[in-house]
């Protein structure tokens, strides 16, 4: 076993750096679906671009590398604890070289690990097989698509879809509306692994499970296969369209397993995965660890993926640089495509949260200044010199209850994120005049190279890599405004709107 170490290390810098053909051939096909020069297309071909990007430099697609989750079949009499070990050593050294991100926080504390080590974590699945080879499978799947997986347990009345008896139609309703509750949150466009039956905790797992099935296969069981095809069919109705902003992807597959359950319980149970749908795996030699053969990675692959040079832009884009005046912000409207130069601030969920109950230290000026919502991978040199890796956007509804208080205490005139904000931050960019300016979710290596120096850092013993407050110096960092300071929201707009074409749904078969 002298080369397993090696070739999970392998596995893992190929999952977070390299997307697998079949999801590269549904996100192609999503790509050419949308109109290049509407918001959706220019998601797309920020992501396309992204995509190639992450290839190129050997880097996470996304910076949000999530919870290294890992299925390993093993033959009889493999020695399982020797596995875990090494591939704790393996993870903790795709940590060290930014392969992944210090992910790890204490449950309570939310101290970070800094080497995505921890209670329970990596995730590993060991079952033993009648094989002899080894077969592993990795899912590396984000925080914030995670967040959006849901467990219905029926009979239950679904909003805007009225009764989900324990039928198939009750599942059916489910399923539509655990996309329409995903809205752009988790990175649409999506995937959806679902379990039908078990119990709560076999309910979530069997539905992570068929993650691990190729976009293309087709359910063995018919009727399973159907819904499969009219979930999709149906998701890419609702208007939801790539990152919420409207369009006609939004979910690229559905996959459906189902187990037996007691009779008092009928679960039905989503994970939702991003389109940045990292998965990979491979078959071992069980003498020697080394790598028999790939799976998901064909040889006729669409090797590159972006057709443009990212966001396309048309000259119009409004210049920004903090510190922002009010008036500044009052002239932008929903739609505006925003260039950001300048410094900008990153901020998070224990940042939110800090600022709610203390001042910052007097030398961090942030008045007229640009809020990121970013948990970004960074590098340190021997000369202690930070570099930025990974730097997308994300989910913003989480500081929804703290936004609008810390954009007043903060004097902020812009915050950057992705997913949308609710009703009280919309109050709020109105009362003080800033906008919501939406980012490209997943999109980390595109916004990374936008960073052109790390000015400074505060909380990071404290909070830890992601959550710490990062003070950067961007070049043309592109991104949308969602949220105006009239009170005009895009991602309101667009979740009226899908939920009235949910309800279509109710009976149509
Ligand atoms: O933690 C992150 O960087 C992003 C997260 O995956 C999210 O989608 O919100
Ligand atoms: S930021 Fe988006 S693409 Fe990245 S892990 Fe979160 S949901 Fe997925």
């Amino acid at each position: 076993m002298k080369n397993f170490r090696d070739s999970i290390l392998h596995l893992i810098t190929e999952t977070s750096a390299n997307l697998p053909s079949d999801v590269r051939a549904a996100i192609s096909r999503a790509i050419d679906g949308e109109d290049g020069d509407s918001q959706a297309g220019l998601a797309m071909s920020t992501i396309s671009v992204n995509i190639d990007m992450a290839v190129d430099a050997v880097a996470p697609i996304c910076q949000d590398t999530g919870m290294p989750t890992f299925f390993i079949h093993t033959p009889v009499g493999a020695d399982q604890l020797l596995m875990k070990r090494e591939i704790e050593a393996a993870v903790a050294e795709a940590s060290r070289t930014g392969k992944l991100r210090p992910n790890a926080v204490d449950a309570i504390s939310g101290k970070n690990s800094g080497n995505n080590l921890g209670c329970h974590v990596p995730v590993i699945h060991f079952e033993p097989w009648e094989k002899d080879e080894i077969d592993v499978k990795l899912i590396l799947k984000g925080g914030g698509c995670e967040n959006k997986n849901i467990q219905y347990s029926l009979p239950f009345d679904i909003p805007g879809l009225g009764k989900a008896a324990r039928d198939l139609d009750g599942v059916r309703k489910c399923l539509l509306h655990a996309v329409y509750q995903a809205q752009g949150q988790g990175c649409s466009p999506g995937f959806i692994g679902v379990g039908v039956g078990g119990d709560r905790t076999s309910g979530y797992e069997l539905a992570k499970k068929q993650l691990l099935r190729t976009v293309d296969d087709r359910n063995p069981d018919p009727e399973l296969d159907q819904l499969e095809e009219e979930i999709i069919r149906k998701a890419n109705r609702l208007d939801i369209g790539p990152m919420g902003f409207g369009g006609k992807t939004t979910l690229l597959g559905c996959k459906i397993g189902k187990s037996h359950r007691v009779p008092a319980s009928f679960f039905v149970s989503v994970a939702y995965n991003c389109w940045a749908y990292r998965r990979l795996g491979f078959l071992l030699d069980p003498l020697t660890g080394s790598i028999i053969r790939w799976f998901y990675r064909e040889a006729d692959e669409i090797k590159r993926m972006a057709k443009g040079a990212g966001m396309p832009l048309t000259g119009k884009e409004v210049t920004l640089r903090a510190p922002i005046s009010e008036d500044e912000i009052r002239k932008l409207r929903v739609g505006d495509v925003v260039m950001i130069n300048g410094p900008m601030h990153t901020g998070r969920d224990a940042f939110h949260h800090y600022v709610m109950h203390h001042d910052l230290p007097e030398e961090i000026d942030t008045r007229g200044g640009v809020l990121y919502h970013c948990g970004p991978v960074v590098m340190k040199n021997e000369q202690d010199h930070y570099t930025i890796t990974a730097a997308g956007p994300t989910t913003s509804i989480r500081e929804e209850p703290y936004q609008a208080d810390v954009i007043k205490k903060l004097d902020l005139r812009a915050i950057i994120g992705k997913g949308g904000m609710g009703p009280k931050t919309l109050q709020g960019l109105k009362e003080h005049g800033a906008v919501y300016l939406n980012a490209i979710g997943g999109a980390a290596q595109y916004y990374a190279r936008c960073i052109t120096g790390v000015t400074g850092v505060d909380f990071l013993e404290e909070m830890g890599v992601p959550e710490a407050m990062w003070h950067l110096e961007v070049q043309s960092f592109p991104a949308i405004v969602t949220m105006d300071s009239h009170g005009n929201s895009l991602h309101q707009q667009v979740e009226e709107h899908s939920f009235t074409i949910l309800g279509t749904f109710a009976d149509e078969k």
